[in-house]
């Protein structure tokens, strides 16, 4: 039988163009994050910062030692992609020259905002690896190794103490995410510390959070930075913090509070419940309180938010780098709070991808 094709619309053929340019955007998506990668290392923003003023191409490269005509065509794309702004010059024989944008301060390698350990940690070699794994996890229906596993021999934390080096950019990374939550939490919720005279931060790293918290709340006394022996063995030591090496799933050292920031994310459900149980046990019946900082992945679609799309990624980036963790929605969060014993529990929005759970023994 024959088949005549039917002539497409003129909507039809403007979303099949559309279409076209979209999936090109996903052959090459990936130079995104490689190019701000190369210029995180190569510290483009540092050096504008540093100079003061925006810099010409010539004093960007001979500041930073680097070729010019690659220079030329990666500052091209950072300045198509609005990351750097191109100033035209004053005078016509001129050159332009390169100045900051919000989002190039970003990429400077320290400050109280630089987001480049989180960038730098994400396309590591070894974070990018357990992308690959992704669709024989989704076939393997529980039953497969984790992508991380898969390719690394162990699950992240095994192999981050085996790596040094790769705990070093995940300490960092996380410490890098403490100097930008921290104070949104402290912002829109000081008053849930208030009464706290010990607090134990499990999973806290190297320490950055819970420093900034105290020096934030003076009434806290003993502030205890809790994680396994080799993360808290090179951890920051700051006035009334103590590290303190174990193992979460054994026991937690005794405070008043108990806080978790980015840790529950790590694992699922059932992992979640004994980390919970052992929160609970760590703080009084009566007046013990536990603080937790995650992202929440709205269930209703008319309350997603500008960060939907970063908790959805982040989601992603759980199923590739744990092997149980995921971004729970606020029923989610209902179930495993309940499971562990928890009696009631509250959910405060912060300025960050995080919100903040006060949940009650
Ligand atoms: C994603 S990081 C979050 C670090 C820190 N809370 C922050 O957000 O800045 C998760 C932390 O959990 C720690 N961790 C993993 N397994 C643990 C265990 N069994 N006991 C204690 N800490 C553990 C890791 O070493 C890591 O520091």
């Amino acid at each position: 039988m024959e088949h005549t094709q039917r002539e497409l619309t003129l909507k039809e053929k403007e979303e099949e163009e559309h279409a076209k340019v979209e999936g090109w955007k996903y052959v090459l998506g990936f130079s995104k994050i490689a190019v701000v990668k190369c210029a995180i290392e190569l510290g483009i923003a540092d050096a504008i910062e540093n100079h003061g003023s925006p810099m010409t191409l010539l004093e960007l490269s001979s500041t930073l030692k680097c070729d010019l005509s690659s220079l030329y065509r990666v500052m091209r794309f950072l300045v198509h992609h609005q990351i750097f702004n191109e100033i035209q010059p004053k005078i016509q024989l001129g050159s332009k020259s390169y100045a900051q944008t919000a989002l190039s301060r970003l990429l400077l390698k320290s400050g109280k905002t630089s987001m480049a350990a989180l960038i730098l940690m994400e396309s590591s070699p070894v974070m990018l690896a357990s992308w690959h794994g992704l669709s024989s996890l989704v076939q393997g229906n529980g039953t497969s190794t984790p992508p991380f596993e898969a390719v690394h021999g162990a699950d992240i934390w095994s192999f981050s103490a085996a790596n040094p080096g790769h705990s070093k950019l995940i300490n960092e990374a996380m410490a890098c995410d403490a100097r930008l939550s921290l104070p949104a939490v402290i912002e829109s919720c000081l008053e849930v510390f208030n009464g706290i005279e010990t607090i134990v931060d499990v999973g806290g790293g190297d320490g950055t959070c819970l420093s900034l918290l105290v020096k934030a709340c003076p009434w806290i006394t003993r502030g205890i930075n809790f994680d396994l022996p080799h993360v808290v063995c090179v951890a920051k030591k700051s006035d009334r913090v103590e590290n303190v090496g174990g193992d979460m799933f054994d026991c937690i050292p005794k405070a008043d509070a108990a806080i978790m920031k980015f840790v529950l994310h790590d694992w699922g459900d059932e992992e979640c419940i004994r980390i919970l149980k052992n929160c609970r046990e760590a703080i009084p019946e009566d007046k013990g309180k536990l603080i937790i900082v995650e992202a929440i992945i709205e269930e209703d679609e008319i309350k997603e938010d500008k960060l939907t799309d970063v908790k959805l990624m982040m989601d992603m980036a759980m199923m590739a780098h744990t092997s149980t963790g995921k971004v729970r929605t606020l029923k989610e969060w209902g179930y495993v709070l309940t499971e562990a014993g928890f009696s009631r529990h509250s959910v405060t929005p912060i300025n960050a991808v995080q919100s903040v759970i006060h949940a009650f023994p």
